[in-house]
């Protein structure tokens, strides 16, 4: 049966590579003028802007009809609405605060949403030139080989990714500092933080670490790298246990539901208000 997305997914990898080899990588080699979002350290670039518009022009060519949820043009006022349509999941930088900083670690994202389910999802890590892709019901690849969790059972043999996020709001720093001791002292192995929940999401998928938490991204961070996950035999789980969901803005990614739950008992949660939340909420 022909493969109704294989064209666009084909299209998402050529632009998110053009993106970042082009003017991701070019622009690293030049001064980057920085301005900021929510707080003074939620950082956006004319790079981020200028990536963002290139991948969406691009598909508008190819498919009209198509919707788009992109992290810049959602902060430059479009509504972030996932409906049963068609719709390009787009983070042109993520991990901008490193791209700013020069610290090696820079995706892009693509993912493709249909009737709500993630078809395909493409990260690009420009400075690793890692291609991540999977579609949904046939596996996750790094430049083409094959990607699969890791076996890990015990969770006192694991190494847990998270984020420090963007919020300097004391309430939620001392429960991310909670989380992050109560996870630590399990014991695990170790905790990492690659500056960007995408590629943080890949390393789950490639088995390189356990799982991955984190509350406060968005859809957009999410949306192409949780179908690497699932497709390389990994789970995703809302941060106390539940269903994942994927406006929520939590998010555990893991090897296997054992040590997603037992990650589960150690977190602070708290509630970020919702990707999907009328804007006057936001
Ligand atoms: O604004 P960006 O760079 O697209 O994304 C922000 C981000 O890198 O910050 C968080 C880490 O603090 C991650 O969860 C998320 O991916
Ligand atoms: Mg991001
Ligand atoms: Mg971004």
């Amino acid at each position: 049966m022909a493969d109704l997305w294989q064209d666009a997914m084909d299209h998402a990898v050529t632009a998110a590579r053009g993106a970042g080899r082009q003017v991701v990588r070019e622009a690293l080699r030049e001064d980057r003028k920085v301005m900021t979002k929510s707080s003074s350290v939620d950082l956006v670039t004319q790079t981020d802007q200028k990536v963002e518009q290139l991948i969406i022009q691009s598909v508008k060519e190819k498919y009209p009809t198509h919707r788009f949820i992109g992290e810049e043009s959602v902060a430059a006022g479009e509504p972030c609405v996932l409906s049963d349509e068609p719709t390009w999941i787009i983070d042109p930088i993520d991990g901008t605060t490193n791209f700013v900083h020069g610290f090696p670690f820079v995706a892009v994202s693509v993912g493709f949403s249909v009737n709500r389910q993630i078809e395909f999802g493409v990260v690009y890590s420009c400075l690793e030139d890692k291609m991540f892709t999977a579609r949904r019901g046939r596996g996750s690849f790094c430049n083409g080989q094959p990607l699969q969790v890791s076996a890990q059972t015990d969770v006192g043999q694991s190494v847990i990714a998270t984020e420090f996020g963007s919020n300097r709001d004391p309430e939620v720093v001392d429960g991310i500092f909670s989380s992050l001791r109560n996870v630590l002292a399990i014991p695990v192995h170790g905790v990492r933080s690659a500056g960007t929940a995408a590629i943080n999401m890949c390393l789950v998928a490639s088995g390189c670490v356990e799982a991955y938490y984190e509350m406060g991204m968005h859809v957009w961070d999410l949306a192409a790298a949780s179908l690497l996950v699932t497709e390389a035999g990994g789970v995703l789980m809302d941060v106390e246990g539940g269903p994942f969901d994927l406006m929520s803005r939590r998010v555990i990614a893991a090897n296997n539901r054992s040590i997603g739950q037992r990650i589960a008992r150690e977190i602070r949660a708290y509630a970020p208000v919702r990707d999907d939340a009328p804007a006057h909420t936001q």
